[in-house]
């Protein structure tokens, strides 16, 4: 049994991460909004855009604490953020999701995201994905570092130097799968497991374009910033 232990430099590295991730949170809670009160199609759609256009804003600033990341090529650094964004948005509302609640909260906030105005067709994928999350019963040093492996992803498109951003990743998934083996030390797939649903998450990112074109109302209008990172 190898002795798996985390080192003074990966801790400290966890901590900035974490920190960062905690520290660059949206400040009105949707979910509590959610919670409130039923919206019709177009409220909603414009929460979803109002949320969507304030999470890039929070995700530029969470990458500029990742050690590493503003030594990227300039350009690299914009394509990772266009190309992770979506997938960004969508962990970030399974992690709310998956967030304890008071009992029954969660039916709810499930029953107003169904009604919200996404098409039929979306909702079961969409909460396959966040009860897969859920299950997982991450840590918030796991979310803030998966969502890092997330955003670090080499392979996005027009990354001109992937080898720079493979070796990012790699810092951050040698840490990930220590922490994973400390945390579930009963489960020692559970790292294999928190990798598959990055790639159910980006399976769902791919829909993102159709479920906000179907979304139930007429005329849908973006944000300057959601066009540019969107592709609407
Ligand atoms: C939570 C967050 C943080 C940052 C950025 C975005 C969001 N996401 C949102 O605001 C939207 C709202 C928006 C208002 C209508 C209901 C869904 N949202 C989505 C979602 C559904 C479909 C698409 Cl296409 C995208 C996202 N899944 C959610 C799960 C949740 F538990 C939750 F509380 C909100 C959630």
């Amino acid at each position: 049994k190898e002795k798996v232990e985390i080192t003074k430099e990966q801790q400290a590295l966890m901590k900035i991460i974490t920190d960062a991730y905690n520290r660059h949170q949206i400040p009105q809670d949707v979910a509590k909004k959610l919670l409130q009160d039923q919206y019709s199609a177009e409220e909603n759609f414009l929460l979803l855009t109002e949320m969507a256009t304030s999470q890039v804003q929070v995700l530029v600033e969470f990458t500029k604490n990742i050690p590493g990341f503003l030594s990227l090529d300039r350009e690299d650094q914009i394509a990772l953020l266009k190309g992770s964004a979506v997938e960004a948005m969508f962990l970030r509302s399974a992690q709310v999701f998956s967030r304890k609640m008071p009992s029954g909260h969660t039916e709810v906030l499930e029953e107003r995201i169904r009604k919200s105005g996404i098409s039929e067709e979306f909702i079961t994928p969409m909460f396959n994905f966040y009860k897969s999350i859920g299950e997982l019963h991450m840590v918030q040093e796991e979310q803030a570092l998966l969502t890092t492996v997330t955003i670090l992803t080499p392979d996005r498109p027009y990354v001109k130097d992937q080898q720079a951003v493979e070796r990012l990743q790699e810092t951050m998934l040698d840490v990930l799968r220590k922490l994973c083996v400390l945390q579930h030390p009963q489960e020692p797939q559970y790292f294999a497991r928190l990798l598959g649903r990055l790639t159910e998450l980006r399976t769902l990112s791919h829909y993102h374009t159709e479920m906000l074109a179907s979304w139930r109302m007429n005329d849908h209008k973006f944000t300057p910033l959601l066009c540019e990172i969107w592709d609407v």
